[in-house]
């Protein structure tokens, strides 16, 4: 155990048409980040199925009933770490989310997060996508804690929410996981810049997990990276399958909020963000 932090490991894994293939590989990887010192292991966006609006039925499953929720909770009790499962579509009350789920080392579960901002966008002759079609979005921060360290949880389009950031600053939150599947489109153009800026604006460590570039149907953009409280990228993958790991040390966010103390400098008589639930 490192002394002001944890070994974290972001598993950016090719994800194909196969589910139990799927799941056999991610296994694989976290037991090869395991034994690589990992504590956490974080996974991708949509790691069980390929990713668009036309495999979400297929692929949804109930949770924790589910293969999905099933391999996740063994290999964190098999290896005794904690699992960010990054996301599969989950059937809940005959509606569809895309969610996140936590685990402990235990196998249990202890966080579930549904994305809240659903991937809407139109950008003619780059890229077209709505969630919407098929997705219900989520209304609920989630954080959970762990070595001492309070953890809060996006998805992919999550990140370029501000508010959504801040509102887990003000709740206590030193870093902030998003599963995510950028494409070949905004990938280039916005994937680093959004979790630099969350990280900077909110003084704490942005994990963000991509799948591996794959040849057929939806491109992921890959480049899983680790940002720090400064701001500063402390590791990125490329776009091939890999896992990149980093040593955090929480008490980089505690110098850079003493240093540069915006949050008791913020004028919220003029402006606030308030959470509401
Ligand atoms: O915001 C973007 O450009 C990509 C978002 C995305 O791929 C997603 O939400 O799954």
């Amino acid at each position: 155990m490192l002394q002001n932090g944890f070994r974290a490991a972001l598993v950016q894994c090719l994800v194909g048409k196969d589910r139990l293939k799927n799941l056999e590989n991610a296994s694989n990887l976290i037991h090869k980040a395991k034994s690589n010192g990992a504590q956490l292991v974080a996974l991708p966006e949509c790691f069980n199925s390929p990713y668009g609006t036309k495999f979400f039925d297929e692929y949804a499953e109930s949770i924790p009933d589910g293969p999905t929720s099933k391999m996740l909770s063994e290999a964190a009790k098999k290896h005794s770490i904690y699992i960010i499962g990054g996301t599969f579509p989950e059937r809940d009350d005959n509606k569809l989310y895309n969610t996140c789920t936590v685990w402990n080392p235990n196998g249990d579960l202890i966080a579930k997060f549904r994305k809240m901002h659903l991937f809407d966008i139109d950008i003619p002759g780059g890229i077209t996508f709505k969630e919407s079609d098929i997705l219900c979005s989520g209304r609920d921060l989630v954080t959970f804690e762990m070595f001492g360290v309070t953890v809060g949880l996006g998805i992919c389009y999550d990140l370029r929410f501000e508010e959504l950031a801040k509102l887990y600053r003000i709740k206590g939150c030193k870093l902030l996981v998003y599963p995510g599947a950028f494409n070949m489109t905004t990938g280039p153009l916005h994937w680093e810049l959004l979790q630099r800026s969350r990280a900077l604006d909110n003084q704490l460590y942005v994990f963000a997990i991509s799948p591996a570039r794959g040849e057929h149907g939806y491109i992921a953009w890959g480049h899983s990276q680790v940002t720090d409280p400064w701001g500063k990228v402390v590791a990125q993958a490329k776009h091939g399958e890999e896992i990149i790991y980093s040593d955090l040390d929480f008490t980089e966010c505690d110098k850079v909020r003493a240093q540069i103390p915006i949050f008791d400098q913020r004028r919220t008589d003029i402006y606030d963000t308030v959470c509401k639930i």
